[in-house]
């Protein structure tokens, strides 16, 4: 006869398999209510263990955010993540990433305060933004390629956020060095420490001596625009394209453009009741530094503090979105005035349907087409948060399909196709490896 164990989760499998007393009296039960708190105390038996586990696994050595940071940056690399999206404070998602934390490194950290989610973003932001760069001088200053090639993925991970620190952070060297080592140490091993202290200890004596280990802009258009794609974190392709067309100096400048501190902007939701002047008095509140732009009424511009923003659910309940002025002033050209019917072509995710909705005030009905579902069931939330459902109709259709059954007059016509989004580099930390 075949005996099937329980599984090993269970109390009942540590009272049959180890015989250890479990602790609380526990006897068959024999009545229906007997079995709903013979259930309860099991519940609260495993939540004691759970509880306990988690309190001793939190290590309290090492830095959280590059604990998290480095978890993060291998599920870009490894598992395909997507930078930004990782950023995203969904329900459950701080609980979410603990979890691949410990499966990943075998300890909990303390939970993330808001500080620590920024500078999570800024190094994961930061080491994928400049990987070509990082990789180049980790392999530079490995004993030997094969070192490079065949390190273990988690010690990379390590090894780019400590790089990623002291050569654009600037951060104070030692203090660098010390944590990653000790990162290394408790996730991996103490050889694994030695290893990064070793490589760490000698990228700071190069970066003081001011002689990182830099390729040379020599040699045909080739080999330098090679070179510039190192030192600009940059692929080739897109160095010889820009090259050929606005020659080396703008391309230089379109390159340190795409990596540096990206400016945002937010439109405030009118159609919710909101003016430009409550969205300056929420982010006055939040300490968010913003100025108003000068080109749009309903857009205010914010160089630094959009995480704030998120977390301060001012996205979430609609008072403003994320929007670019120049995606902004299309709908300027538009014009969409009241009581006209326009139709938007490639609609999603719907940034400027909900514009152009918005200035028909309350007359008049935008018509977003879009052929991917996904983008528009976004598009369809939204309008519902900022209170535009009843001016916009989304049509799920292949617009080339759409066009030859209907007979739809419009009164103005958006087309907005897809594009190679190259404009907008510098807010897509992971777009130009992309
Ligand atoms: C640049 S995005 C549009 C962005 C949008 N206007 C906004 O402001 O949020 C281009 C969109 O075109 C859609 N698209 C591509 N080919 C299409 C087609 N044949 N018919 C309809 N939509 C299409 C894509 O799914 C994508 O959502």
């Amino acid at each position: 006869m075949a005996i099937s164990l329980p599984s090993s989760s269970s109390p009942f499998s540590t009272l049959s398999l180890s015989r250890k007393p479990l602790p609380f009296s526990c006897s068959l039960p024999k009545s229906p209510i007997k079995t709903k708190k013979f259930n309860a105390r099991i519940i609260a038996y495993k939540a004691g263990l759970k509880s306990k586990q988690r309190i001793q696994k939190i290590n309290e050595e090492v830095s959280p955010h590059r604990a998290v940071s480095a978890v993060r940056l291998l599920r870009i690399e490894q598992g395909g993540a997507f930078a930004d999206l990782l950023s995203d404070k969904g329900r459950g998602a701080a609980e979410n990433e603990m979890a691949y934390v410990e499966r990943t490194l075998g300890f909990r950290t303390r939970d993330l305060e808001d500080r620590d989610l920024r500078l999570v973003t800024d190094i994961v932001g930061g080491a994928v933004r400049w990987r070509r760069l990082l990789d180049h001088l980790i392999l530079s200053l490995c004993h030997e390629e094969r070192t490079f090639r065949e390190m273990e993925p988690l010690l990379l991970q390590i090894l780019r956020i400590g790089f990623f620190e002291i050569v654009k952070l600037a951060m104070p060297p030692y203090a660098v060095v010390d944590e990653n080592v000790r990162l290394a140490k408790v996730a991996l091993r103490p050889g694994a420490g030695n290893m990064v202290n070793g490589i760490l200890r000698k990228l700071v004596l190069l970066k003081e001596t001011n002689s990182l280990p830099l390729p040379k802009i020599e040699g045909d258009a080739r080999a330098q625009a090679r070179a510039l794609a190192v030192i600009h974190s940059h692929p080739v392709w897109m160095v010889r394209r820009w090259t050929n067309f606005l020659g080396q100096e703008e391309a230089i400048k379109l390159m340190n453009w795409n990596n540096g501190d990206p400016r945002f902007c937010l439109r405030v939701n009118t159609s919710r009741g909101y003016t430009r002047t409550d969205l300056v008095e929420k982010l006055e509140m939040l300490k968010v530094p913003h100025e108003p732009s000068p080109c749009m009424d309903d857009f205010v511009r914010v160089q630094t503090g959009l995480q704030t923003v998120i977390q301060a659910g001012l996205l979430r309940e609609g008072v403003c979105s994320v929007q670019d002025e120049s995606a902004g002033l299309v709908v300027s050209v538009v014009d969409p005035q009241p009581g006209e019917t326009i139709i938007d072509c490639c609609a999603a995710p719907g940034g400027k349907t909900l514009y152009m909705a918005s200035r028909l005030r309350g007359q008049g009905m935008v018509v977003a087409i879009d052929v991917n579902k996904g983008r528009l069931r976004i598009l369809k939330e939204t309008s519902k948060l900022h209170n535009l459902d009843g001016a916009i109709t989304a049509i799920h259709s292949d617009l080339r399909l759409y066009s030859e059954k209907t007979n739809l007059k419009f009164d103005k016509v958006l087309l907005d196709a897809p594009c190679s989004g190259l404009g907008v580099l510098s807010k897509i930390c992971d777009g130009i490896e992309a």
